[in-house]
């Protein structure tokens, strides 16, 4: 005789217990049957009738409680009473969770918080993104700077405040949804509540609204679960309650993922920026290293567990599911008998299913797929992908925030629609084809690392693609610089793109060049190229159109954009106005470097006609006509146009006309805007430099020179144009205008360096035009080039000694506006000063030379004060002042070679 209560743990966590001493009476009536028979018999008919036997064992519990006391109630191992007193009774269940307590509980414990406290986190950390990016552009916040030598604040409150508020409301949110949890919400110790608990699960379960299935490898072999699904089977005919199946280990990849993202993403938003490819480089190089080797490995184990019960419910018997009755041999601990969880199960089974045959077809086929289709395919759905990727739209919305807050509102928009795009599509996407790829390659165990290594690097593909297409987005419908370029390119049949979106993908790699640390700059370099390369091979791109010429030049072209990007970068934050007086050669040279760098340059000209023809056709009709000009360059004889707010005025008019031009328009240059002075001569008369000249035309302070910037070195507009490498000094008193005319200047073909002797600079200018004509002669003569070499070295020795007695430097007279610029001129045969020597030479008459000349050639002017100068500094210069008696008519040519020749000879060192 069974004289106490039958106490089993099982599949749900509780205990079937009956008093069997009430019903040994009933019992006895039947003396066919064994008590323990009729007491499962009496069981299996409550069960199976699928109602509760009492009001009060219909209880739920907010699912907070589960997380309670670091969820002590789903990771204990001993049953605690206190815990049903935190149930309470309810008339509908939101969820009732099934589960099986021989997995892993902290995946179970992590996947359960995922679901009931992970959009509130990602909402609230969302919204304390937001408020922060806002208070950080209303002041509130502070920026950091993360470019050397540089004001430019960037914001990292979002994606710190995000990601710390995601993680408080993770922890510490109490979701009130109403759940069946089996621990609390049956009784532990009343084993009257208890069994009265037991006998209702399958009408508890038929009162929810949810079935939770916590799946994990056990769970399909444990009898009590099957229970569960058998009744969950049956009550679905009754009423529509839903079927949620998550595999437990998905929380804890889901935080894992999330977590590597915010690692990976956090140098991103507070690295310098000429770091910004190196330190994400490595944090990427973890992340994928180690994040992707164990979210990969534990997901191909995860789908081998899939396919193992898929086989196992396949051939599923209910005789053989595991319960723990059986186990320990239908004995307590005590030696006490257990009744059997299989026969009670089994029997509400047959009253179900009328028998258990068609059960166990019923589950080796429909539930098998409904099981299979939900933990294979379903297993990240696509919420969870965007939760995941949260971290990188909190970046991007940093990275909108600096540049909002800096002024590049269209970067900021771009930025927006880019961050938009990686969080809801570009993220999402990469982790499904990354479960995709876990879950192909899962089926064998044979060569694990391989496989694994295989879907790691199988990934990559698709973020190269992604990359590119988010480039070429970027790049054609949000960046008006590209835009243009390949607008113009394609009107253009010699530039025009064979394939836009491909090469719109080499110009942002060449771009990301240009944003990298050196070695990553190099690397971007060398791959854009070698993929140019072969997608030309191939056909892809055409952008040789034929000459490896041309080829260059459109590279150059595209290097151009990427130079004002870097430029940017760098600090020229906004395009500058820049105004350029003077539609010459150099004026145009000048307008048209600057306006290659992305900012609006006005050209004030004298002519009408040639103003309307330079803003239609975009060629300067006069100068430089195999040019054509960028179309941010607008021609006009508006003074007021053309002056107005300029930021930086540049100054290409002949140095004898300098004066009158810049009078004329001195109360509409702003009074902070430098003067870049490019005229190299002396003023006739005043004998003045530009530097002086032009605050005297201008009515400025003279103090720092008025801000004046005078550019000089070896620099011929043609090369300009042509985008020849060109390296020149900016000299100026006034180091923040000299600051400014650089970073105005610099791009990658042109190199500016700085001095503040701007009196060496200008006189070595000035002086090497009138070598320059000595030079001509020589070659116009036909002297060779023993007597060229000994010429240009006297002449140098001559502008030594008068720039150092009129206070130059030595050094710079060694520099680019010295010795650079001489042999520039003296041996270039584009120089205009030395051509006019060289007609010179050859005998043409000095008027004709003059007028037939097209540019101003200012060493003519210069030679005329060579005289009055060596005068005044008591210095000897032969070789220069005969050229200003030649120009003279005092001496032909061939007269002052034999006089030069006839001197005596002096000391090297002199
Ligand atoms: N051409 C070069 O390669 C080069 C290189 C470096 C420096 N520079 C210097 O730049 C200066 C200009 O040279 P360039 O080659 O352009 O000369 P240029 O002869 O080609 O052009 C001079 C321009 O100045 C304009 N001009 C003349 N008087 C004017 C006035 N009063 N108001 C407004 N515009 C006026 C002319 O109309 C012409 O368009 C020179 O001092 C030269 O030494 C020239
Ligand atoms: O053509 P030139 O002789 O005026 O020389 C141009 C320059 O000064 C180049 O640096």
């Amino acid at each position: 005789m069974v004289s106490s209560p039958v106490a089993q743990p099982v599949g749900c966590a509780c205990e079937l217990e009956i008093d069997v001493q009430e019903i040994e009476t009933v019992a006895s009536e039947a003396p066919s049957i064994t008590t323990m028979q009729f007491i499962q018999e009496f069981a299996a008919e409550q069960v199976a009738r699928m109602e509760v036997t009492r009001p009060e064992v219909l209880r739920t519990v907010p699912a907070y409680v589960a997380f309670q006391n670091g969820a002590e109630a789903l990771r204990a191992v001993r049953l605690k009473p206190h815990w049903y007193e935190r149930s309470s009774m309810s008339q509908s269940i939101g969820a009732f969770w099934s589960h099986s307590w021989h997995g892993e509980r902290w995946q179970k414990i992590f996947t359960l918080m995922v679901l009931y406290n992970g959009l509130p986190a990602i909402v609230f950390g969302l919204l304390a993104s937001y408020l922060s990016v806002l208070l950080f552009l209303c002041d509130v916040l502070p920026g950091v700077e993360r470019i050397p030598d540089n004001t430019m604040s960037f914001s990292t409150w979002s994606l710190v405040s995000g990601s710390v508020v995601s993680f408080v409301v993770f922890v510490s949110w109490r979701s009130r949804e109403r759940v069946f949890f089996d621990r609390v919400c049956l009784h532990q110790t009343d084993q009257d509540l208890k069994t009265a608990g037991i006998l209702s699960l399958a009408g508890i379960l038929r009162q929810s609204k949810t079935m939770l299935v916590l799946w994990d490898s056990t769970y399909s072999h444990r009898l009590w679960c099957l229970f569960e699904f058998a009744a969950f089977l049956k009550s679905a005919e009754m009423n529509s309650n839903v079927l949620i199946i998550k595999p437990t280990f998905i929380g804890p990849t889901a935080i894992l993922t999330f977590l590597g993202a915010l690692v990976g993403l956090l140098p991103m938003t507070v690295a310098p920026i000429d770091q910004l490819l190196l330190l994400p480089a490595v944090g990427f190089v973890v992340l994928l290293g180690l994040g992707q080797y164990f979210a990969c490995t534990s997901l191909r184990s995860y789908f081998r567990a899939v396919d193992e019960m898929q086989r196992d419910l396949r051939h599923m018997r209910a005789d053989e599911a595991k319960c723990s009755c059986c186990t320990q041999g239908h004995v307590d601990s005590e030696g006490q008998a257990l009744i059997c969880d299989r026969e009670v199960v089994q029997e509400c089974i047959r009253v179900w299913f009328r028998d258990q045959g068609r059960f166990e077809e019923h589950i080796q086929t429909e539930v098998v797929e409904v099981l299979v289709y939900n933990l294979r395919c379903q297993a990240l759905p696509y919420r969870w992908r965007v939760a995941i990727s949260t971290p990188a739209f909190w970046a991007c919305l940093d990275l909108v925030a600096s540049l909002y807050k800096n002024g590049m509102i269209e970067m900021a928009v771009e930025w927006l629609l880019l961050g938009f795009m990686l969080w809801l599509f570009a993220g999402p996407m990469v982790l499904s084809w990354f479960v995709f790829l876990c879950r192909r390659l899962s089926t064998k165990k044979r060569l694990d690392l391989l496989q694994t290594l295989a879907v790691i690097f199988g990934v990559m593909p698709l973020v190269v693609v992604l990359a590119g297409f988010f480039v070429y987005l970027q790049v054609t419908m949000a960046d008006p610089l590209l835009r243009a370029v390949l607008a113009e390119n394609a009107k253009d049949p010699e530039f025009a793109p064979k394939n836009p979106p491909i090469e719109a993908f080499l110009y942002c790699l060449e771009g990301l060049g240009g944003w990298g640390a050196d070695d990553t700059k190099y690397l971007a370099a060398v791959s854009t190229f070698t993929l140019a390369g072969i997608l030309e091979r191939r056909g892809f791109i055409d952008s040789s159109a034929g000459s490896p010429e041309k080829r260059c030049r459109y590279w150059a072209k595209v290097r151009d954009q990427m130079s004002n990007r870097l430029s940017y970068i760098n600090g020229d934050s906004k395009p500058l106005k820049v105004a350029v007086l003077g539609g010459g050669a150099f004026g145009t040279a000048m307008a048209t470097h600057v306006a290659r760098k992305g900012h609006n340059v006005f050209m004030l000209l004298r002519d009408k006609p040639v103003c309307k023809f330079m803003n239609r056709n975009h060629i300067n009709p006069k100068y430089l006509r195999e040019f054509k000009l960028p179309k941010n360059i607008h021609a006009t004889t508006s003074a007021e146009d053309a002056l107005a707010d300029c930021d930086v005025l540049i100054h290409a008019v002949p140095v004898q006309s300098s004066r009158e031009a810049l009078s004329s328009v001195k109360h509409l240059v702003p009074k902070d805007a430098p003067v870049v002075a490019v005229s190299k001569g002396i003023e006739l008369g005043s004998k003045k430099l530009m530097c002086d000249v032009i605050p005297e035309a201008l009515e400025r302070d003279d103090h720092l020179g008025g801000s004046v910037v005078v550019v000089s070195g070896p620099s011929f507009a043609q090369e300009i144009m042509d985008r020849r490498p060109t390296s020149v000094v900016a000299a100026s008193q006034c180091p923040e205008a000299a600051e400014k005319v650089s970073r105005l200047l610099t791009s990658k073909y042109f190199r500016v360096s700085k001095t503040d002797d701007i009196l060496g600079v200008e006189v070595a200018g000035a002086l090497k035009n009138v070598l320059a004509i000595a030079a001509g002669i020589c070659e116009g003569l036909g002297l060779g080039t023993n007597a060229m070499s000994a010429l240009v070295t006297q002449g140098n020795a001559e502008i030594r000694w008068l720039a150092t007695a009129m206070g130059a430097k030595p050094e710079t007279l060694a520099g680019l506006s010295g010795m650079g610029d001489i042999l520039l001129t003296c041996f270039g045969s584009l120089s205009r000063n030395r051509s006019v020597g060289v007609r010179l030479g050859k005998g043409d008459p000095f008027e004709e030379v003059i007028s037939g000349k097209k540019g101003v050639a200012e060493g003519v002017f210069t030679a005329r004060l060579v005289v009055e100068l060596a005068d005044e500094y008591k210095v000897l210069l032969p070789v220069l002042t005969s050229v200003a008696r030649i120009l003279c008519r005092e001496v032909s040519p061939k007269e002052a070679v034999f006089e030069v020749l006839a001197l005596p000879p002096w000391t090297e060192s002199a």
